[in-house]
């Protein structure tokens, strides 16, 4: 791409850096809040822009991502953007069919059965060539968003990858990725090692290209026990930031990273102990025990039950204020427990917006 637009630097002049005061644990004037899914089907704007649309198709025009992302910006005062795309991209850039089967999610025709068909993978994956669109989407959705707030890129984390490339799609056991845990522990680690190479480097890339911050998505975590959880999980969620921070400081580079492991409960204590700013959390922890479990060492970010979004818009606001409550002000980012459904009323999603920057102004302001 050429021109302007797509020149990672001159990006205009950040307006509101609440998001990344609150990862890096600074003090703030508002507890900064977004929501995963924010660019998402409960828009009636969103749906309109995606019709007939081939859902990969979309994620491969920078135009197109750079559009949804700015959508919810619109509406609702969220502290940061994060970027249109989808945590499937990187099976595709190892050589994996994906597709967005309307009304039943993502599919792959032909995932992976036995660890023989780790050789289908590419060994090596320029990820310029094959993922290049989503930092061309990133690098344009910089300049366009004028600073207004910090975007965020992201990636899925190995375990859920591979499990994904595993069932070839959702599932309730997850039991055919579970299978290879417990019958290929080798076939499995050099998979997880193979995806753990791509993702260093796709989110070395989205970096330069322009993200100002980065979430690693590990939702199939709750799937796995404690002893698995560590075994096939912990250990490359803590390679990838290891390897991120350590190439982004040589460049003189400090981005904040937030993981996010859905349904690890156990696993809170290690993952505030893995380098990332940020630790995300489900709605199923109470914020006070997760504060004491991570012990100041990490901001959080979370945790409303999404489906509270269905409450009146009182309702809303009272169970924000407990919330903001229970985690305290500082090295806190306000988000939900999980993704926005499509059916969610974008009024509630604004009334949740409202409240957290209200309340949280006043409790500040009171301290
Ligand atoms: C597991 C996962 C996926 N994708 C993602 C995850 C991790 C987060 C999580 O745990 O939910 C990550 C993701 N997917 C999408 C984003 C965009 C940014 C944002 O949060 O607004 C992000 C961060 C867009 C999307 N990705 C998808 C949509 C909806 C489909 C559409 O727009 O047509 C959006 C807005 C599709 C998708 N992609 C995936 C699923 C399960 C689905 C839903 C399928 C369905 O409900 O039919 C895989």
């Amino acid at each position: 791409m050429q021109g302007k637009e797509a020149d990672p630097k001159d990006f205009p002049q950040l307006k509101n850096d609440t998001f990344l005061r609150a990862a890096r644990g600074e003090e703030t004037q508002h507890v900064p809040v977004w929501c995963m899914r924010q660019a998402g089907r409960y828009l009636p704007e969103f749906r309109e822009s995606r019709a007939g649309k081939d859902f990969f198709e979309t994620c491969r025009s920078p135009e197109a991502c750079c559009e949804l992302t700015l959508q919810p910006l619109r509406r609702f005062s969220f502290d940061a953007a994060i970027i249109f795309s989808d945590i499937l991209v990187v099976p595709q850039a190892m050589g994996m069919d994906v597709q967005m089967v309307p009304g039943k999610g993502p599919t792959f025709p032909d995932p992976l059965k036995d660890p023989e068909d780790l050789q289908r993978l590419r060994v090596k994956v320029d990820v310029n060539t094959e993922l290049g669109y989503v930092f061309r989407a990133i690098t344009l959705t910089r300049h366009k968003l004028e600073g207004k707030v910090p975007l965020i890129g992201f990636t899925g984390a190995p375990w859920t990858l591979m499990s994904y490339m595993i069932e070839g799609g959702g599932s309730n056991t997850h039991s055919k990725a579970k299978r290879w845990l417990y019958q290929h522990p080798e076939a499995s680690h050099m998979l997880l090692r193979m995806l753990t190479d791509v993702i260093v480097e796709y989110l070395l890339g989205q970096v330069a290209a322009g993200a100002q911050a980065l979430q690693v998505f590990e939702s199939h975590a709750g799937i796995l026990g404690p002893a698995e959880f560590k075994e096939f999980s912990l250990l490359y969620l803590r390679d990838i930031a290891r390897r991120v921070k350590d190439k982004l400081k040589e460049d003189g580079q400090d981005v904040p990273m937030i993981v996010f492991a859905k349904d690890a409960h156990y696993g809170v204590e290690d993952l505030s102990q893995s380098h990332y700013e940020v630790v995300g959390l489900d709605w199923t922890i109470d914020p006070r025990s997760a504060r004491e479990r991570t012990g100041g060492k990490v901001s959080l970010q979370g945790n409303m039950d999404p489906c509270a979004l269905y409450a009146p818009k009182e309702r809303i606001s009272d169970i924000v204020h407990k919330m903001l409550e229970g985690f305290g002000t500082r090295g806190y980012i306000a988000n939900l427990g999980h993704g926005l459904y499509p059916d969610m009323d974008p009024e509630h999603v604004g009334a949740f917006v409202q409240a957290v920057h209200k309340h949280s102004k006043q409790m500040i302001e009171q301290k």
